[in-house]
């Protein structure tokens, strides 16, 4: 196995850039990206494959010069649609820190032909640097995707494609929405603003149906995702999925290693979304949900849209 130069305890998902640096000068290496297929056994470590024990490990070095570790999260008792690739969540994790490119990903297997799909949303998605460890050195996508159908047969160029700002036009109900949060609680409503924030950034120029997800923890803390979609429709990442990631990578969801149910500590949520929303969120987060944390409260929160196609 490839050198650890993190502790395996520590359950770090980002490393800073100055951090990298650190790491790559103590490594003796030339480029942060080659510090990347080191850090892989570390991302497989703390994956949670409930269901095929199988551990995969993604990390990604984006333009800001930090690294993001991904893994492969499987849920027991719904179908294996749900799963969140590690590819997809080390994208996640990115774009939860506000990541504007990814250009180099080391994985511990052949990314499969969802996860080369979802990285097509990624503008010039074609020339990130992909390595297989133990597999020889970086190759462009487009070496593992030749001829891809992806973001420019569907949008205009002008279109936010993953990672880049977004700013959905989603409103809340004025006079109507403040009697109805009157008898909100605190955590209800900071879950709702968390879930809109995320539905405000998220990537859904197929549907225009964007949305967002907010857990909460016995400890009042909040975690929130958006969802993110693909060009091909099925490799789209849903809120639920990008919220969990979000609480793992901010350490909520310890004891893992692949044994312990993701989302024990999760005590609330709410989904943020268009009211009468051609493509919604909401059965599947409910079904998703009450696998992941059959205790959680859940709400939904329906928000209008002036920019809406629907
Ligand atoms: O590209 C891939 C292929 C598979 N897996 C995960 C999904 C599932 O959890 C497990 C078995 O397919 O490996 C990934 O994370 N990335
Ligand atoms: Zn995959």
């Amino acid at each position: 196995m490839a050198q650890n130069p993190v502790k395996p305890t520590a359950e770090i998902y980002v490393i800073e850039s100055d951090e990298a640096e650190r790491m790559r000068r103590e490594m003796n290496l030339t480029a942060v990206s080659d510090l990347l297929p080191a850090l892989v056994p570390t991302a497989q470590r703390m994956a949670r494959p409930q269901i095929s024990r199988y551990h995969v490990g993604a990390v990604a070095l984006g333009s800001s010069g930090r690294i993001y570790l991904g893994v492969n999260v499987e849920f027991p008792g719904v179908p294996l649609h749900h799963s969140i690739h590690a590819e997809q969540f080390v994208v996640t994790n990115a774009a939860l820190h506000g990541e504007r490119s990814i250009q180099f990903i080391a994985v511990s297997d052949f990314p499969c032909g969802h996860c080369r799909q979802f990285l097509q949303e990624i503008r010039s998605a074609s020339q990130i640097q992909i390595q297989v460890t133990g597999q020889g050195e970086y190759r462009p996508l487009s070496y593992f995707l030749p001829n891809p159908f992806g973001p420019s047969d569907l949008l205009k160029e002008d279109v936010p494609l993953l990672l880049e700002s977004h700013c959905n036009y989603l409103i809340e109900e004025g006079e109507k929405e403040e009697e109805i949060c009157k008898g909100l609680g605190e955590m209800e409503e900071r879950l709702r603003a968390a879930a809109l924030m995320a539905a405000r950034e998220a990537h859904a120029p197929y549907s225009g149906c964007p949305s967002g997800f907010a857990l909460a923890d016995g400890k009042g803390r909040v975690y929130a995702g958006a969802y993110m979609e693909s060009a091909a429709y099925n490799p789209s990442l849903g809120p639920v999925q990008a919220a969990i990631v979000a609480y793992m990578v901010a350490g909520g969801s310890r004891g893992g290693g692949g044994e312990g149910g993701v989302g024990e500590g999760l005590v609330a949520a709410v989904l943020a979304e268009k009211e009468h929303a051609a493509v919604s969120q909401e059965t599947t987060a409910r079904v998703l949900l009450a696998a992941v944390a059959p205790k959680a409260r859940f709400s939904v929160y329906r928000v209008r849209s002036s920019t809406s196609p629907w």
